[in-house]
Formats: structure tokens, C-alpha cells, sequence
């Protein structure tokens, strides 16, 4: 990714606190297999990735929490076996010494309803949003998205969301294989079955965040399962209202950084007002005896992934001019 956290590092300024991340375990007690494009999945290695990442954010001793950036199952696991596969990986992420912060992903609610995951991965909402934040120092605020809020998987099937999903895609992906891109042009790619959006409540929640994180003058990192930049992402990965949300982010000058998963090669992009974008490589896609997790040292003016084998370390500097 072309900057070194080294350096950061070696500046030699005690981060404001650490955190440790890990995205796309997903999980399944079944043999390896490829991906769609051909690309290698190791779906029982995975969880080893995630116990010896687990084993080293343990060793490191000052890391305040973990985050989990989603698809903590693979589609492909058994469906008699889906409650008890979450809870095996949510067990070896609760040997982390600290609180670990979960998201959804699509794979996970190909495994299982809403009503059944969010309390397995201690997502706490009334009317089953996977949507919260949380503030671990007064400086800094995180926001997790629900990417799936607007999603043909995961709600009931008459659910007025799935409904309102199905209308969507109908409208935007001509193809009866609502999971195939063929013939949509550039970013309309992303207008598959697999991806969803954020709907009009949790843009309205998240335009009230960011209004009280600018009032508290905290920077804050948004985290989502799907990626928000089509400069850090394929067009097939991204958010449907990808637009929309950083249109929203955009009007404020609080958020810093978005973290995203699902796009399994990773990336990273600096967007037009100066936003980091990091999309995180999969746990799933590491060969047996290879690694991809990592943390991150937050400082006042930039955040520093670590990472470790296919995760690639960058130091992501705040764009000075939003806070002018
Ligand atoms: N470029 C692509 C990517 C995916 N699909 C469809 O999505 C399904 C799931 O993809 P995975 O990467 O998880 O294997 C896949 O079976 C295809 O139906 C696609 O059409 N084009
Ligand atoms: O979530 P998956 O495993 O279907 O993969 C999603 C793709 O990486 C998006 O391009």
C-alpha cells in the first residue's frame, strides 16, 4: 500500500489506543474450495488464521477491543450446522482479553435469520438492525453500518425490507441470476443479490451521529461490511447507496476513515474529500499456514494498520484542510 506503519511507529509517539481487526473468516467445517472468479478458499483454515490473530492482539496486552468486519460463516456450511459453526468462531474471537465488536455479512445471513445471529455475534437491537456505535475514548467515535439493512437476505421473506430489496434489484439488475453482473456497465455492477443498502432510518441515525460526533469534536471511523469507495473496491463489492452515505459522511468533516471487508483482495483509496478507504483482506483466502489480521495504532492526526501476511500495513493520514 505504498506507506509504512513502521515509520509510524518509529516516530516514536504512544498511540491514543490500539485495536486489533480481522475480516472474512468465513468459516465452515467443509473441504477447500474457489471462489466465483476461481480464487482459492480454505474454508477450515480459516479459523486458525483467526485463533493465532486472536493469540497475537492476546500477546500485545494494550489492544482496547476487537472488530470483526463480517461473513464470520461461509454460505456453504451445512444449514443443520450454521448456529453451532457462528458460535464456534464467536468462541475463539471471545478469547480475545477484551470486548470484540461484530458485523454481518452476507454469508452469514445466508446461514441464519436475523433473529438468530444478531444475539449469537451480541449485536443488542430491538427490531433486529445491526446497526450501533460506540466511543472507546472521548476523541474518537466508531460507527458500524448495516450494509444489509436493505437486503433481499436476511429478513423474513414478506419482510416490507426484503420487499422494498427485490423491487430494487428488479429495477437495476436485469438478469434473472440477481448474483450476476453480466450486462450492467460500470458501477452499476454492484447491484447484485450478495450487496443491500442503507436504509432511510439508519441514514437518518447516522446523520444524528455524525451531527453529535462534529459537536464533540471527535473523529470518527466508520465500519461497515461492504466497502464505500469504488476506488478502494471492485464495482462488484460495493454498497448499493454507497453514493448516497458518503454523500452524507461527505457534508460533515468528523469522519476520517472507512473500514470495510467482503471485497477479498483488499484495497485502499484516499477519496476526493480526503476520506481513507481500507478494505480489509480475507482471513478465508490465506493458504494453510499464512495469516491475514492485524490492528491498528490511533493516533490525533492518522490511524496505522499493522498487518500481518496478506494484510498489508498503511498509515492513514487525516486530510488537515477538513478541519479547517
Ligand atoms: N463476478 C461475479 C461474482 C459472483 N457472481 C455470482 O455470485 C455468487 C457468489 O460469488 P462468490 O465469489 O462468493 O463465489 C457466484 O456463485 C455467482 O453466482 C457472479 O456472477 N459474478
Ligand atoms: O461475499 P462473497 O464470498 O460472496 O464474495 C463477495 C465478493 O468478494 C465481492 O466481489
Amino acid at each position: 500500500m505504498g506507506t509504512s506503519a513502521g515509520l509510524a511507529i518509529s516516530q516514536g509517539r504512544e498511540p491514543l489506543f490500539s485495536f486489533g481487526l480481522i475480516s472474512d473468516v468465513q468459516y465452515a467445517d467443509i473441504p477447500d474450495g474457489r471462489s466465483f472468479l476461481g480464487v482459492p478458499r480454505y474454508y477450515r483454515h480459516s479459523i486458525l488464521v483467526l485463533q493465532r490473530a486472536v493469540k497475537e492482539w492476546n500477546a500485545h496486552q494494550k489492544h482496547k477491543f476487537v472488530m470483526n468486519f463480517g461473513d464470520t460463516v461461509d454460505g456453504f456450511c451445512p444449514k443443520d450446522q450454521s448456529f453451532n459453526t457462528v458460535k464456534k468462531v464467536v468462541n475463539e474471537f471471545d478469547m480475545f482479553e477484551g470486548p470484540v465488536y461484530h458485523m454481518i455479512g452476507n454469508h452469514c445471513l445466508y446461514n441464519l435469520p436475523r433473529s438468530k445471529l444478531l444475539p449469537l455475534l451480541k449485536i443488542q437491537s430491538p427490531d433486529d438492525h445491526a446497526y450501533y456505535d460506540f466511543s472507546p475514548v472521548p476523541e474518537y467515535r466508531f460507527v458500524v453500518l448495516d450494509g444489509y439493512d436493505i437486503s433481499a437476505i436476511g429478513w423474513p421473506q414478506d419482510h416490507p425490507k426484503t420487499l422494498e430489496a427485490l423491487k430494487f434489484l428488479r429495477e437495476k439488475n436485469p438478469n434473472e441470476e440477481k448474483n450476476s453482473p453480466t450486462g450492467l456497465v460500470g458501477l452499476e455492477r454492484r447491484f447484485l443479490m450478495f450487496n443491500g443498502a442503507v436504509g432511510k432510518e439508519q441514514m437518518e441515525w447516522l446523520n444524528g451521529v455524525l451531527q453529535e460526533a462534529t459537536e464533540l469534536k471527535q473523529k470518527v471511523v466508520v465500519c461497515c461490511h461492504l466497502p464505500l469507495d469504488p476506488g478502494a473496491s471492485s464495482k462488484e463489492a460495493l454498497l448499493w447507496n454507497y453514493d448516497e452515505v458518503m454523500e452524507l459522511i461527505h457534508r460533515y468533516n468528523c469522519v476520517k476513515v472507512c473500514l470495510a471487508g467482503h471485497d477479498h483482495k483488499g484495497g485502499f483509496s484516499i477519496d476526493s474529500h480526503g476520506v481513507n478507504h481500507r478494505v480489509l483482506e480475507a482471513a478465508l483466502e490465506c493458504p494453510p499456514g499464512t495469516d491475514a489480521f492485524g490492528y491498528i495504532n490511533v493516533y490525533d492526526d492518522r490511524i496505522s494498520l499493522v498487518g500481518t501476511g496478506k494484510m498489508a500495513s498503511v498509515d492513514m493520514y487525516f486530510n488537515p484542510q477538513s478541519d479547517l
